[in-house]
């Protein structure tokens, strides 16, 4: 049975790859998917912005939606201060146990929980079984006719607080017009665009900031 793409890009990390430098696993998997296979990585143009946001947020509980092969949990939990924490749900259990090496190259699996399953069963429980209280930040990158109901599923459980920050990754390309709508016309958040480009891509994309004000 032949390897499939994310596989492939395991192998690259593993073989090229620094272990514990998580930069190092980044160029490795930009370089890979820029050059021989793409792939849906949020990038190296997107991660930019998405490290400033981060940084400017210095987030203490982050959830991810949508872990793929992990570059944007190793991108974020690199940014994290010490006892700071990154949970990160993926529905599929292949993409789940190779982001979950990659992770663990780049030095950072105390960092990461890698939480397999749907959002919508997930996000339920985390506060009782997995000790969260509110969010800080969440980073927004599932299946996009996913991410509008998953915002009023966070708010409902009560997961985000006054400045919890949502980051949403290919608001123009996929596309998330419901989740734009929903947070644009929403007095309950702040919302900014960040104009970009698909990974690897000279399609137009952006990422939407929606800070929840309460
Ligand atoms: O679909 C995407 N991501 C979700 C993957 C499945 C998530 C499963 N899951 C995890 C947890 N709960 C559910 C995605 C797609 C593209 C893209 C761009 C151009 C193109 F021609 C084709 C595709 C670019 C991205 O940046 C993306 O993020
Ligand atoms: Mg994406």
């Amino acid at each position: 049975m032949d390897q499939s793409k994310e596989q492939r890009i395991l192998n690259t990390v593993s073989y090229n790859a620094v272990k514990g430098d998580p930069e190092s696993v980044m160029k490795c998997i930009d370089k890979y998917c820029s050059q021989y296979e793409w792939a849906m990585n949020v990038g190296d143009e997107k991660g930019l912005i998405l490290d400033k946001i981060v940084e400017e947020a210095d987030p203490s509980v982050v959830l991810e939606l949508g872990t793929y092969c992990g570059y944007s949990a190793i991108r974020i939990a690199r940014l994290l201060k010490p006892k700071a924490r990154l949970l990160t749900i993926e529905f599929n259990p292949e993409f789940a146990s190779i982001a979950k090496e990659i992770i663990d190259i780049a030095g950072l699996s105390d960092k990461v929980t890698i939480l397999e399953g749907h959002s919508e069963d997930i996000i339920p429980q985390l506060k009782k079984k997995y000790e969260v209280e509110t969010l800080d930040f969440v980073f927004l990158d599932h299946w996009k006719e996913r991410y509008a109901p998953d915002t009023v599923l966070l708010e409902e459980c009560g997961l985000l607080r006054k400045g919890s920050i949502l980051l949403a990754d290919n608001v123009v390309f996929p596309g998330a017009p419901e989740f734009l709508k929903y947070v644009r016309n929403n007095q309950r958040f702040e919302c900014t665009s960040y104009p970009s480009h698909l990974e690897y891509m000279q399609v137009e994309d952006a990422m939407e900031k929606a800070v929840y004000l309460g």
